[in-house]
C-alpha cells in the first residue's frame, strides 16, 4: 500500500518563487501523470518526491509519514537521458543496485546471494525483453532498449514509488508505443505508485489513472518570478472515463474473439489489462 500526499508545498530558490500551495492526495496503485509548460516546476515536484529538493513549505508524506530526508531504494527512478553505467554490462548496471545495498563497502556479493541476486536480474531482463543483452554494454543498446535497462535498473529495487522524467520523449514513435505498453503491464504487475512527467498530452491519458496540470494560476508582468506553479487541473474523473471506455473496447474485443476462435475467453482479469494496451 503505496499513499502519497502533498500538503500545502512550497519550492522557493532565493526570490523565485517555483511552487506554491501544492495540494494533492495520491490512492494506492495510481499512476499519475503530471503535464505543464516548460520550466513550470513538474521535474521539481518529482526531486522532491525522491528527497533530491526539500519544499521551503509544507509536508510530503509517504502512507502517512513525512517522506524520508534522504532518498530511499523504495523510491525509483527513470529519466530522459539514460542513467545507465556505460563502464558496466547490461546484467552489471542491474545487479549494481541490490549489490551496493547490501554491500555498501565492497559493492559486490558473492556466492550463493551472488548467483540467487543473478537469477532475479535475469529473470527481469527476460520481463524487458532484454535476456540476450545481458553481456553487451549500454552503448550496444539502441535507446529504446536503454530505457528498458534503466526500467530493470529501477524495478530489481522494488520501488513502491516508481518516478518517470519523460522517460520516452527521445524516443521514435514505435519504441514509444511498445514502451508505454511495457510500463502499463509493469505498473499492474508490480502493483507500484507511478508519478511521470511528460509533454506528450496523448501519452498521458492513455497511462494516468490521473492527470494533473500544473501552471502559474497569477503572474507579475514586473516581477514573473513572483508567484509560484500550482495544480491548475485535475483530471482524474477524465482519465476514469478513458480507462473505462479502453476496458470496453477490451470487452468488445474478447467477445470478438470468442466469436472468432469458438473458445470462451477469460473474463476481465490477466487478459484485459493486455487488451487495454493495444
Ligand atoms: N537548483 C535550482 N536552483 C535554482 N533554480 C532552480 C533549481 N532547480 C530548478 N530551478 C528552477 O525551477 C524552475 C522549474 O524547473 P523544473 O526543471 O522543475 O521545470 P520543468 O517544468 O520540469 O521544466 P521542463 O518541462 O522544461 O523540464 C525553473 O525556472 C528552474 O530554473
Amino acid at each position: 500500500m503505496t499513499t502519497i500526499v502533498f500538503d500545502n508545498i512550497w519550492k522557493e530558490y532565493g526570490e523565485h518563487v517555483v511552487l506554491e500551495r501544492v495540494n494533492l492526495a495520491l490512492d494506492d496503485h495510481e499512476f499519475l501523470v503530471i503535464i505543464g509548460p516548460s520550466g513550470v516546476g513538474k521535474t521539481t515536484l518529482l526531486r522532491m518526491l525522491l528527497s533530491q529538493e526539500i519544499p521551503t513549505r509544507g509536508r510530503i508524506l509517504i502512507d502517512g509519514e513525512p517522506i524520508a530526508a534522504e532518498p530511499t531504494a523504495d523510491r525509483g527512478v527513470v529519466f530522459q537521458r539514460y542513467s545507465v553505467f556505460p563502464h558496466r554490462t547490461v546484467l552489471g548496471n542491474v545487479m549494481m543496485g541490490p549489490q551496493w545495498a547490501a554491500s555498501p563497502i565492497l559493492g559486490r556479493l558473492f556466492g550463493a546471494a551472488r548467483r540467487a541476486l543473478e537469477e532475479r536480474a535475469m529473470a527481469l531482463l527476460a520481463r524487458v525483453g532484454l535476456a540476450e543483452h545481458a553481456t553487451k554494454y549500454p552503448a550496444q543498446l539502441s535507446g529504446g532498449m536503454q530505457q528498458r535497462l534503466a526500467l530493470a535498473q529501477a524495478l530489481i529495487m522494488k520501488p513502491k514509488v516508481l518516478l518517470l522524467d519523460e522517460p520516452f520523449g527521445a524516443l521514435d514513435p514505435g519504441t514509444r508505443k511498445s514502451m508505454h505498453e511495457l510500463v502499463g503491464e509493469l505498473w499492474e504487475e508490480n502493483r507500484m505508485t507511478i508519478v511521470m512527467v511528460t509533454h506528450d498530452l496523448p501519452e498521458a491519458f492513455l497511462l494516468g489513472t490521473r492527470v494533473v496540470a500544473v501552471d502559474r494560476r497569477r503572474t507579475d508582468p514586473q516581477a514573473p518570478e513572483r508567484f509560484g506553479a500550482t495544480i491548475v487541473s485535475d483530471f482524474e474523473a477524465k482519465c476514469r472515463s478513458v480507462r473505462e471506455s479502453r476496458l470496453f473496447e477490451a470487452e468488445r474485443e474478447r467477445m470478438r474473439l470468442t466469436l472468432v476462435s469458438g473458445y470462451s475467453l477469460p473474463q476481465d482479469d490477466a487478459l484485459v489489462p493486455a487488451l487495454v494496451k493495444d
